[in-house]
Formats: structure tokens, sequence, C-alpha cells
């Protein structure tokens, strides 16, 4: 047995674990505000989108199909929609277009005011992404935005930024999916088991 090999495995899970615990103690206020402006899009009839590359392509449509399918408690579908999961847009819109506007163009086809943005590139720097939340702002769309290290051009484009303060890319993005579970859970709780919680922002403009 390499000792090298078991080493490594014991030093990303140890990083993991400090990051997981800072990043849970800074941020849990904002997962809870997010989860609840999610709530209040889905309960006024809105939806979730989600795009992101590579890792986080599949973030999206694993936390997409947590909220179509169900996470924890048994209730009613919720409306997301992973944006990169159907390789015809993805082929017609990078061949005619450029790979920039993959996700660009699918919110300006899908998207209403007040549906929400989930927007994840650990770089902060993906042009597509930011292309997206451009898009998105134009549409009043809620933008939430999954990044890493300083957050890159992606910021200043988020109503919600969601920034893991971390270089490595594989250990932002498993920070990313723990917040994506989360939120799956809290949107359940503001819907379905706290809703009185959920009435004053109902009613807000
Ligand atoms: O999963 C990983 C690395 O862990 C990769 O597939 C990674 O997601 C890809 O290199 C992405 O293209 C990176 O894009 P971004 O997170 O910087 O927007
Ligand atoms: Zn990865």
């Amino acid at each position: 047995m390499s000792q090298e090999a078991i080493d490594r495995v014991l030093a990303h899970s140890q990083a993991g674990c400090r990051l997981r615990e800072t990043f849970f103690q800074a941020k849990a206020t904002l997962v809870a505000d997010i989860a609840r402006a999610m709530a209040v899009s889905l309960a006024r009839g809105g939806k979730i989108l989600l795009c992101g590359n590579g890792g986080s392509a599949a973030d999206c449509q694993h936390i997409a199909a947590e909220f179509v399918n169900r996470f924890k408690l048994e209730r009613p579908p919720l409306p997301a929609l992973a944006l990169t999961t159907d390789s015809s847009i993805l082929t017609a819109i990078g061949n005619d277009y450029g790979f920039e506007q993959v996700f660009l163009k699918q919110v300006q086809a899908l998207g209403r005011p007040g549906d929400v943005l989930v927007a994840i590139s650990t770089s902060g720097g993906s042009p597509n992404v930011l292309a997206a939340l451009r898009a998105a702002k134009e549409r009043e769309i809620v933008t939430v935005g999954f990044t890493g290290a300083s957050g890159g051009a992606m910021l200043p484009l988020c109503d919600y930024p969601v920034l893991v303060p971390e270089k490595i890319t594989a250990l932002i993005q498993e920070i990313h999916i723990a917040v994506g579970h989360l939120l799956c859970e809290l949107v359940d709780y503001y819907l379905f088991e706290a809703v009185s919680e959920l009435t004053p922002y109902l009613n807000e403009a």
C-alpha cells in the first residue's frame, strides 16, 4: 500500500472538512436567505434554472432532479431545469453562435421575471455562465452565483453570491453540491413545513 496515496486521501478529506466547517459557519444565513427567495419564486409560479460547465454541469442536473422528483420530503414536483442537458440545443447554439451563448439563449427562451437562475462557476470567469447571468439580470430573473476563489467577474452579476474561499476546483465543487442539497431541503421547509415564515415575503412587491 502506498503511503503517498493514503496521505493524499487524508489531506483531501481534512482540507474538505476544514473548508466545510468554516464556510457553513459563515454562510448559513445566506444559504437560508437564498432558499427563501427560491421558495417565494416557486410559490408565485416561478421556476429554477441552472447552468455551469463540466462538474458544475453535473451539479446542475443533480440539483434540478431533486426539485423535479423529490428531496427528503414527499411533496409535489417543483419546476427546475438544468440548461446543461439537451444535446441538440447545446450543439445547435454552440455550432451556430458559439459556446459562449449556449446558456444565454436558453435563458432568453425560457426565463421569466421572478424566476431564479443558479449559475455555477468555480473560477467565476466562464464566458457562457457570465453571459447567462447578464441575460438573467436583463429579464429581472433572480441571480444566484456559486463560485470560488475571488468570485471573478461573476460577483457583480449575482443578487446572491455564494463564494467558497478556496482555489482548488474540486474542493469548491464539493461545497457547491452541499449548498445545492441544503437549498433543496430548505425550499421544501419553507414551502411545505413553515409556510407562515414565507407569508410576509410573498406579500412583498
Ligand atoms: O469537475 C471539474 C474539475 O473538478 C471540471 O470538469 C470543471 O468543472 C471544468 O474544467 C469547468 O470547465 C470549469 O469551469 P468553471 O468552474 O471555472 O466555470
Ligand atoms: Zn470535478
